[in-house]
């Protein structure tokens, strides 16, 4: 009978940069976000016991799996944590279910009992046709889904994902994304799950961590980071735009939203839940943001006055950079109207927004 796990980690490497705090509950699926160089793989590596923290403590399930001042370091295949990489790193000279077996074997399983939990977790995957075949012998996608396969073998309490889709082609990642959701869905095992891909973080996970520089920069469900970003690498990978500064709240005839940090002023909807002066974010999406080359009359509107960055096709339609302060912001506007516009990096145009296309929510 599986019992579901819970985990609560505290973990720092100086030299790294590296100090995160986090709990997470039974069963859950999170998401890890950020940008190159921010500590993701830190936390996969600490977690899964390849790399000691210089200070912490990581505890599953009531069991101390990490604690720096007791000298408590359980090796990393006693922890119940398995990993699985963007390359299935498969051994090349074992077929696929004898890859499967070596998991419960290390962890301690019989011949016989590894043999037949490898059965089990190949057919799990969709993958028992697969069983005699060497590495060599599979595609990117089939290799991905045996190492699935193994991962699960050994029965881990918590799976770790370290870009799992990123290696494979796009005509093999919707049907491992799939199977990945399966057994992520079971709510049988705590999941982390590194990705880039906004659409992996929807599919997978319940909560998303965002960390940057080190530290986790911002934790909640994955659709309240990804639609109310309070971080600018939230904010960028869900697309939007993102002003942080200081809320404005309305009034005695003055317009509310936001007075960003370098003082520029965008009128928005605030959320109830925010207080004037209180720090917080205005965001807004590309599509919202219209360009004009003169500033067009009327309210309730944000004009910015800006000088064009970037044009990048995408598509049907091009996104057009400017600076609003320090901060880009992007408008999408469709190939024949940047045509129509004359739009070249260096020129001088206005984005415009309307009030009621701005949310300003709180930032932590
Ligand atoms: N083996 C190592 N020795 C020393 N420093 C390292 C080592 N691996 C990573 N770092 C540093 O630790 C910090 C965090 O790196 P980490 O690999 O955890 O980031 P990441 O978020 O996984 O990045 P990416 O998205 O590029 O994989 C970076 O400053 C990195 O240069």
């Amino acid at each position: 009978m599986v019992t579901a796990s819970s985990l609560t980690v505290r973990a720092a490497v100086p030299a790294r940069g590296f100090d995160v705090d986090l709990e997470v509950g039974p069963g859950e699926v999170v998401a890890v976000l950020g940008p190159n160089g921010a500590g993701k793989s830190t936390l996969l590596s600490v977690l899964s016991g390849l790399l000691r923290p210089d200070s912490g403590r990581i505890v599953l399930d009531g069991r101390t799996l990490t604690d720096t001042d007791a000298g408590v370091s359980v090796p990393a295949h006693r922890r119940s944590v398995a990993m699985l990489a963007q390359q299935p790193l498969l051994f090349p000279h074992l077929a696929a279910a004898a890859n499967v077996a070596f998991a419960p074997r290390a962890a301690g399983l019989g011949r016989r009992a590894s043999r037949e939990a490898a059965h089990t977790w190949l057919e799990a995957v969709d993958a028992l046709d697969l069983a005699r075949r060497r590495p060599h012998q599979l595609s990117g996608g089939q290799a991905q889904r045996v190492a699935v396969a193994r991962a699960l073998a050994a029965d881990p309490r918590v799976l770790l994902l370290d870009e799992p889709l990123a290696a494979l082609d796009v005509s093999a990642a919707p049907a491992v994304r799939a199977l990945l959701r399966d057994v992520l869905r079971s709510g049988e095992r705590i999941a982390f799950v590194v990705t880039h891909d906004v659409l992996d973080a929807l599919a997978l996970a319940d909560r998303a961590v965002v960390i940057e520089a080190g530290h986790i920069a911002e934790a909640g469900t994955v659709r309240d980071v990804l639609s109310r970003p309070r971080s600018d690498f939230a904010a960028r990978i869900a697309g939007l735009n993102l002003l942080a500064g200081e809320v404005v709240r309305g009034g005695a005839g003055r317009g509310e939203g936001l007075t960003s940090a370098d003082g520029v002023f965008v009128h928005g909807v605030v959320d109830a839940h925010c207080g004037a002066g209180d720090p917080g974010v205005a965001v807004f999406a590309p599509h919202a943001v219209a360009v004009y080359t003169s500033a067009p009359e009327g309210s309730p509107r944000n004009v910015f006055e800006v000088t064009v960055r970037e044009l990048e096709a995408r598509g049907s339609v091009v996104l057009v950079t400017g600076a609003v302060g320090a901060t880009t912001v992007a408008a999408e506007i469709t190939a024949g109207s940047a045509a129509d516009l004359d739009l070249v990096p260096g020129a001088r145009v206005h984005f415009v927004v309307k009030a009621t296309e701005v949310a300003v929510h709180a930032r932590k």
